[in-house]
């Protein structure tokens, strides 16, 4: 039976244990102890590794952490904590960790979470020989996800997606950015955010919302693509920043779809109503996205499989995190952006699924990390630092989440393999044992918990 959609504050909550962001009562210190292996990255909190120092984890051996209502208070060695912690340890939760590797929860800076529907048959298509723009440009792609998304009602675009985040979090992920993009009008636009900010309230795990009007030129203006540029700059850039319903701006930069200089009016719209600009570019052609990227001071510039190397080198001197998408390249079956070149280059990196119904349909941030090492020639080392404390960053959220630090949000994701160059040796196989999200375990022996399946719907 479908329940109808309930709007955010209401009943939300009756069959949870608590709220999002509230800790039970009753609620235990949590003690992991005795990792084989514990990433902290700390010192990495106010701005992105790069270069060398990507590989800096920072691995404590022996490795425990003692949370406090949701938030991290220890992580150092194991008898460093215990002597600390003194006889409190009779108090907590215990999970122990030995032989396993423990890392910051994963962080997910780019997906498109929020849609209805799937798109299979276009899989097929260019299995057969059509190209993704190809497809799009004949009213597939972004549009027909776009219309199952405007017909589909709140209800079930939220059970669809909290799927998805299930999934994610089974793949040990405990922050996603969320774009919507899938509704280029203004209510519809409104209901993926509104889906979004649900979701972020219903589930453990963090969605931050990111606003996305032109990821496509609706049919209607296929003549006049400036007219609906100006409708993402009157209309809808105005409406949610006033609602505070997204933090961030993107806008799809590509030849056939919006130019640089449409990119530019509407993320510097967007900044002008306090929606930091991030942007998907160079993805197909080369097309100026990286440079422009760099120009605006985005907080990130997405994609970038065919960057310039001017480009890259004014991401560098500018700070701007490079989103890289593997698995985008791997679906699309094209030739994947440098990784290599771009940490090099002292681009600091991130990491990301790009999960969406059609150039990448996973939640596998763990596989994007083997395809990070594998097709863009980066280490071990550098991809987890990618899917955790930069990924933060391409969110602004490095203060908070990211590395295993006193007085960070307790987020971590619990392998089993005893390190991290194992993580990225075993590839496409699931290692994920144990996942805890603010001070509460979601995923335990792989599986999720009542928290995270038991909807509020
Ligand atoms: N390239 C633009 N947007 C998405 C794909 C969206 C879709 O195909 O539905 C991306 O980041 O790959
Ligand atoms: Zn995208």
């Amino acid at each position: 039976m479908i329940r109808p959609f309930k709007p955010p504050g209401r009943k939300a909550y009756a069959s949870r244990c608590y709220r999002k962001g509230e800790i039970p009562l009753n609620s235990k210190p949590l003690l992991i102890r005795q990792a084989r292996q514990l990433v902290t990255l700390k010192g990495s909190s106010d701005a992105p590794l790069r270069g060398k120092d990507m590989e800096a984890l920072q691995i404590v051996e022996d490795g425990s952490v003692w949370i406090e209502e949701g938030i991290i208070r220890l992580a150092d060695q194991d008898e460093a904590v215990l002597r600390q912690v003194g006889d409190r340890v009779r108090e907590a939760e215990v999970i122990d960790a030995t032989g396993c590797l423990v890392t910051p929860g994963l962080v997910d800076p780019h997906t498109h979470l929020v849609f209805a529907g799937s798109r299979e048959n276009e899989f097929e298509m260019r299995l057969k020989g059509s190209t993704y723009m190809e497809i799009m440009n004949a009213g597939g792609g972004i549009h027909a996800t776009t219309s199952a998304t405007q017909k589909a009602d709140r209800d079930q675009i939220f059970r669809e997606s909290r799927k998805r985040l299930n999934q994610f979090v089974t793949h040990g992920v405990t922050t996603v950015e969320a774009k919507s993009g899938y509704g280029l009008t203004l209510e519809h636009e409104l209901k993926q955010l509104e889906v979004a900010k649900e979701l972020d309230r219903d589930h453990p795990v963090d969605v931050i919302s990111t606003f996305m009007g032109a990821h496509a030129v609706p049919a209607a203006y296929k003549d006049r693509p400036d007219d609906f540029v100006d409708q993402v700059i009157e209309e809808m850039i105005p409406e949610v920043a006033r609602r505070k319903i997204a933090e961030f701006n993107d806008v799809f930069c590509e030849r056939g779809v919006f130019t640089p200089e449409q990119s530019r009016r509407i993320l510097e719209a967007g900044r002008k109503h306090g929606l930091l600009p991030k942007i998907h570019a160079d993805e197909i052609e080369p097309c100026g996205g990286a440079e422009l990227a760099a120009e605006l001071g985005a907080v990130s510039a997405d994609h970038l499989l065919q960057a310039s190397e001017e480009g890259i080198q004014r991401m560098a001197e500018k700070g701007v995190v490079a989103v890289l998408l593997p698995g985008t390249a791997f679906f699309l079956m094209a030739e994947s952006a440098d990784g290599r070149k771009m940490v090099d280059a002292g681009v600091p990196v991130a990491l990301s699924t790009d999960c969406n119904p059609g150039s990448s349909p996973t939640v596998s941030l763990p596989l994007m990390m083997n395809l990070g090492c594998l097709k863009m020639g980066m280490t071990p080392a550098e991809v987890l630092t990618a899917s955790t404390i930069n990924a933060a960053h391409a969110i602004r959220r490095g203060h908070e989440i990211g590395s295993v630090e006193p007085g960070k949000k307790a987020d971590l994701t619990i392998f089993d393999v005893s390190n991290y160059m194992s993580l990225q040796y075993r590839y496409g196989s699931h290692h994920v044992n144990t996942v805890i999200k603010n001070g509460q375990v979601v995923v335990r022996n792989g599986e999720p918990s009542p928290a995270v399946t038991s909807a509020s719907y």
